[in-house]
């Protein structure tokens, strides 16, 4: 394998099929998580979490398990009892409110909704008008060529911070790159990136349109929800649910990273077919928050609505981060990705990135999806007689691609962290130049056939069925690499059938024409 920089850790074992060191995980970011006692998906036992017992290693307390029924109080005694939703006084004198993820009438497995109590309820606030200054960069509709265009053509993106004489918190650091359909339609989805610099103060975002899934690159993400908090370091990934209202703090100082956004649809984990029932991501892994709440006086508190793509904001005078006590399963949740089990071909050929699902948005087409999200985690590369490098293609299926760290095994150059790339529906693209002359000409070599460890990289893919639009502010962008193509010019013929006496049949004319010159 040799499509990594010089950075990479590449460790080479004599060949061997079936003992495989099992070596440390190496993100950069991860805490040891202790399972909370009996509160996790619990809601039968409504103890509030002791922080000491039941920290996700990072100071914060959470709730484990993907699609689990939770329960949480921040004071003892603050969920009603004897199962009602609704009583008619609620413990402690706080309102009850019903947030939906989905309708009312869908099926029970696929149901989503959380009760919160709280303080106060959400709708105790002034009108919402358009916010004052807007962001103009944020899109839900990409059905208008005017906003975004449709382009075949390979883009990629070099990584970029947020503008220094900029105060830009998480709100105004995000701007839409790419997309299709509709927030409206409640079909489709966005690619944001955001770069910021500054943590958001006296106000909280709410997203009308769709489910967020943060991918930090650089600096942590201290996310206030509705349903408590959540420390994210690049290394994990978060959902935040439409509709859910959240703050966002840099306690690293600037930040940047990825979202995607989808319209009308949730995550959920892949099936796992032969796989059998372990591997990917495990529910079990993935950490909800604890209830948290402010109670303080805050005059001039302000809503930021996000809705149609457009931002509106309504003021309130307390803190919407006011909810003692929650219960559901409708929540915002994290994933540590070296958490991760991958699987791959362990004889030969080239696995299919699907392989790496962590999560997906399955549209109502068995297999198809609205939006997956694949990871390139490190992994050992065991391949026998295989081009290990992604194979050259086209896809029916669009491709966004990030880069959290190190350097992604299909190009040696120009894709960087915190950079981006778009490989859209039948567009071609594959290993850049380098890539593949440095794969190749290990071949007969002892290195060709020896398993090699990818270590030190973390690149991901949202890969949608849908087809994007892109912005014209992203294709516009200083950040744009306009000579992305030339990472495949230099691909040359290496076919020799029928050159230099070599072993076919005499040579076409049309094959003299193709040939390298
Ligand atoms: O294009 C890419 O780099 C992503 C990708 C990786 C891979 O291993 C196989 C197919 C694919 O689209
Ligand atoms: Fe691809």
């Amino acid at each position: 394998m040799c499509a990594q920089g010089d950075d990479l850790l590449t460790l080479s074992l004599t060949p061997t099929r079936l003992a495989c060191s099992p070596l440390a995980r190496s993100s950069p970011a991860s805490g040891t998580y202790k399972h909370p006692p009996a509160m996790s998906g619990s809601p039968a036992d409504p103890r509030p979490p002791e922080p000491e017992q039941n920290g996700g290693g990072d100071g914060y307390a959470y709730l484990s398990g993907l699609g689990n029924s939770f329960s949480s109080e921040a004071v003892p005694g603050s969920l009603p009892a004897n199962g009602h939703n609704s009583p008619l006084l609620c413990p402690l004198g706080l309102y009850a409110e019903q947030l939906s993820g989905t309708s009312f009438t869908t099926p029970r497995h696929r149901n989503l909704r959380t009760w919160m109590y709280r303080i106060k309820p959400s709708v105790t606030h002034d009108p919402f008008h358009p916010r004052d200054p807007p962001n103009p960069r944020l899109l839900a509709d990409f059905h208008d060529p005017r906003a975004a265009v449709a382009t075949p053509t390979q883009l990629r993106w070099r990584p970029r911070d947020a503008d220094k004489d900029a105060d830009l918190d998480f709100v105004d650091g995000l701007y839409t790159v790419c997309g299709a359909g509709s927030s409206f339609l409640r079909h489709g989805f966005a690619v944001h990136m955001y770069a910021a610099n500054k943590s958001m103060d006296g106000c909280a975002f709410c997203n009308a349109d769709g489910d967020f899934l943060i991918v930090p690159q650089q600096g942590k993400l201290l996310i206030t929800t509705e349903c408590g908090k959540m420390l994210v370091p690049p290394g994990e990934i978060v959902v935040i649910p439409q509709g859910f209202r959240f703050a966002v703090d840099l306690p690293d100082g600037p930040s940047r990273g990825y979202v995607s956004e989808i319209f009308g649809a949730h995550f959920q984990l892949p099936d796992l077919g032969p796989i059998g029932a372990n591997g990917l991501a495990s529910a079990r892994d993935f950490l909800s928050p604890t209830a948290w709440y402010e109670q303080a006086h805050r005059p001039g508190y302000v809503i930021v609505q996000k809705y149609g793509g457009e931002l509106f904001t309504a003021t309130q005078d307390f803190s919407p981060f006011n909810v003692v006590a929650w219960h559901g399963n409708y929540v915002p949740y994290k994933y540590d990705l070296s958490k991760f089990c991958p699987f791959n071909t362990v004889l030969f050929d080239h696995a299919d990135p699907s392989v790496n699902t962590v999560l997906t948005a399955p549209t109502d087409k068995p297999g198809v999806a609205l939006l997956d999200f694949v990871i390139f985690p490190p992994r050992w590369l065991v391949a026998e007689n295989t081009f290990r490098p992604p194979y050259y293609h086209r896809n029916c299926m669009s491709e966004f691609m990030g880069l959290i760290y190190g350097v992604y095994e299909a190009k040696a150059d120009g894709f960087l962290p915190g950079g981006a790339s778009l490989h859209s529906c039948m567009t071609p693209h594959g290993p850049d130049t380098k890539t593949y002359e440095a794969t190749i000409s290990k071949l007969g070599g002892p290195e060709a056939n020896t398993p090699t460890r990818l270590s030190g990289t973390l690149a991901f893919m949202f890969e949608s069925a849908l087809i994007p639009r892109v912005c014209r502010w992203a294709l516009e962008s200083p950040s744009r690499d306009l000579d992305y193509y030339q990472c495949w010019i230099g691909l040359k013929s290496h076919f020799s059938h029928g050159k230099d006496g070599s072993d076919g049949p005499a040579t076409t004319s049309s094959d003299d024409k193709d040939g390298e010159k």
